[in-house]
C-alpha cells in the first residue's frame, strides 16, 4: 500500500516589508512554499527579491511582516534559521577558497553536530564518532552532486560550475527542509545549467523543498511547480509557469513597458504631469518672451 502525505506549508512568508530608509525594497510580500515544491521568484532586477531571501534567512530583520518554518515563526537571526531547517545559497560564490571541497562541506554540518569546544579540543570518543558521522554524511553529499573525486581538491580550484555544486552541497550539510538558491545558474553554460535542473529536481525528491530567484527563465519554467513574479518590491504575479508566462503584465514588467495598476505606476504618472506641466509653463514664457 502506498502512502501519500498531503502537502504542508514548509515556509510561510506573511506580509514581509524592508524598507532601507526612504525606499521600500520589498512591499507587503506573502508568499508560501509547501513541502515537495519547487517555487521559482523572478522579477527584472532591483525588484527585491535578494532582499526578501534575506529576510527570509534573518540577513536583514524584516521592517513589517513575519516568516514561519513549519507553522513555528522565526527569530530573525541567520544561524537559528539554520538550525531550524532553512539553508541557502548566495549569488556570488562564497566558498572557503583555501579549504578542501570535503573541509567545506563540513563547515556546513556545524549547525548539526552536537559536540562542545572541549569535547573537540580533548578529542574525547564522542567527538571522534561524531566526526566520523560528519565525514560520511559529508561524502555521501559529495557523491550526490558528482564531486566525491576531487574531495582533497582545494576549492579555488574547481571550475566555476562545480564550486557552485559544491556551494549547494554545502547547504544540503545542514541537513534543511527548505532550500533557498539564489540564482544558482548565473555565469553557466547551457550544460550546467541543464546538470544543475537535474540537481534541483533530485533534491526535491529527497523530500527538501526549493525556492529559486533566477533570471533564465527557460530554467525556471522548466523546473518550478509555481512562480511569483516581484516588481518594484510588490508580488505582481503568483501562479504556474504556464500563468505567469502568459501574463502580459509580467512581459512588460520585463520590459519595462509601464501597464495599468503597476507597482510605482501612480509615482511614475505623477513625475510624468509635474515635468509635462512644468515642459508647457517654459514653453508659454518663452513664447511670452518672443
Ligand atoms: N542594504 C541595502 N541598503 C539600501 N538599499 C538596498 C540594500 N539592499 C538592497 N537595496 C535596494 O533595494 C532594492 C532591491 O534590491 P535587490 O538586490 O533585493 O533586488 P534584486 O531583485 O535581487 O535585483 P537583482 O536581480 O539585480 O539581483 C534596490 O533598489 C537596491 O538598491
Amino acid at each position: 500500500m502506498t502512502t501519500t502525505t498531503a502537502p504542508s506549508p514548509v515556509l510561510e512568508a506573511n506580509g514581509v516589508t524592508m524598507r532601507f530608509g526612504g525606499l521600500t525594497a520589498v512591499r507587503s510580500v506573502d508568499l508560501t512554499v509547501n513541502s515537495g515544491e519547487i517555487v521559482g521568484l523572478i522579477g527584472p532586477n532591483g525588484a527585491g527579491k535578494t532582499t526578501f531571501f534575506n529576510c527570509l534567512t534573518g540577513l536583514y530583520v524584516p521592517t513589517e511582516g513575519t516568516v514561519s518554518y513549519k507553522g513555528t515563526v522565526l527569530p530573525p537571526k541567520p544561524h537559528l534559521v539554520t538550525s531550524a531547517g532553512i539553508a541557502r545559497t548566495f549569488q556570488n560564490i562564497r566558498l572557503f577558497a583555501n579549504m578542501t571541497v570535503l573541509e567545506n562541506v563540513l563547515v556546513g554540518r556545524h549547525t548539526r553536530t552536537k559536540e562542545g569546544l572541549w569535547s573537540a579540543l580533548l578529542r574525547g570518543p564522542g567527538f571522534r564518532k561524531a566526526e566520523a558521522a560528519s565525514h560520511e554524511r559529508a561524502m555521501e553529499l559529495l557523491e550526490f552532486i558528482g564531486l566525491a573525486h576531487k574531495a582533497d581538491h582545494l576549492s579555488r580550484n574547481l571550475p566555476y560550475g562545480e564550486q557552485r555544486k559544491l556551494e549547494i552541497a554545502r547547504a544540503l550539510a545542514s541537513e534543511p527542509g527548505l532550500l533557498l538558491l539564489d540564482e544558482p545558474t548565473a555565469g553557466m553554460n547551457p550544460q550546467e545549467t541543464r546538470a544543475t535542473e537535474e540537481l534541483v529536481f533530485a533534491i526535491r525528491d529527497q523530500g527538501i523543498a526549493v525556492l529559486v530567484i533566477e533570471h533564465d527563465m527557460r530554467f525556471i519554467f522548466n523546473l518550478c511547480d509555481r512562480v511569483a513574479c516581484l516588481v518594484q518590491g510588490e508580488k505582481l504575479v503568483e501562479g504556474t509557469s504556464e500563468v505567469v508566462q502568459g501574463d502580459e503584465r509580467v512581459v512588460a514588467a520585463y520590459l519595462g513597458t509601464p501597464f495599468e495598476g503597476a507597482p510605482g505606476a501612480d509615482e511614475l504618472a505623477e513625475v510624468e504631469a509635474a515635468e509635462a506641466s512644468g515642459a508647457q509653463s517654459t514653453t508659454s514664457t518663452e513664447g511670452k518672451a518672443q
